[in-house]
């Protein structure tokens, strides 16, 4: 049997997925490899896999997009790892970096910045630029809040604007998979969640950085009904960028 290709997201967010597929026998099925983000979604966009942990934004670029998990990436307000780091407060940044790891995030701080806060900004990919702020993701962001000025928050930031909860990354296939995989899928993507306690005791402790808090409450989950009309707001902003 041709074993189902998956390209997973690299980062403590995911390890409990991760966990659960390495622990059922699924792996036996699959091809898993581990991507910063923007590469999961580029491989998911190319049909160099057949299903994605991808940022949301990139979506709407996937040839027969479904979302086959009922879990993703999410938080409900601070998620503690997605973050506009700057020198100064929002409404004074005139330049900001982009993050090379990112899809949903830069476009999560586009939208916030032009329809929340009403700022006009120059963004820029190039790594060697001098910027007023930077958009950062993932571990890298793991106890950095300090190192700056400012740090908003972009989960937080979300839900002060919609009220709504956010979703950054979601299982995504580009073709037709059978329903008897989905369910196995979804049962061992859940197997890992019910074992975050294991998966704690497997990452390094970072300084100023708490990965229970980070695991079982800033991270959610699930995929809600709140989460998808979240999504689909977020990208009809996108839309209007
Ligand atoms: C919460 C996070 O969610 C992520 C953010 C993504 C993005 O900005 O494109 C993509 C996948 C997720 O890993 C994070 O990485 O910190």
């Amino acid at each position: 049997m041709n074993k189902i290709k998956i390209s997973a997201v690299a980062y403590t967010n995911t390890k409990a997925f991760i966990y659960g597929l390495e622990h059922s026998k699924i792996i036996n099925k699959i091809d898993l490899s581990l991507d910063i983000p923007s590469d999961c979604a580029a491989k998911v966009i190319k049909g160099q896999v057949d299903i994605g942990l991808i940022p949301v934004a990139a979506i709407p670029l996937v040839p027969n997009a479904t979302i086959v998990a009922n879990y993703c990436i999410g938080s409900d307000g601070a998620v503690n790892s997605v973050f506009i780091f700057s020198s100064v407060p929002v409404n004074e940044i005139k330049t900001l970096k982009l993050d090379a790891h990112s899809n949903t995030s830069n476009n999560l701080a586009k939208v916030l910045l032009k329809f929340f806060w009403k700022v006009d900004v120059q963004f820029t990919t190039d790594l060697s630029a001098e910027t007023d702020a930077i958009v950062l993701i993932g571990d890298r962001t793991f106890g950095k809040k300090n190192e700056y000025n400012y740090a908003y928050d972009l989960g937080e930031q979300w839900k002060n604007f919609t009220d709504l909860p956010f979703i950054y990354a979601a299982w995504v296939a580009n073709k037709e998979i059978s329903k008897d995989f989905i369910e196995e899928f979804n049962m061992a993507l859940q197997f890992g969640l019910n074992h975050r306690k294991e998966v704690l005791k497997t990452l390094t402790p970072t300084e100023n950085f708490d990965l229970t808090d980070y695991l079982y409450h800033k991270l959610q989950f699930d995929v809600t009904e709140d989460g998808r009309k979240a999504m689909d707001l977020f990208l009809s902003y996108i839309g209007k960028l």
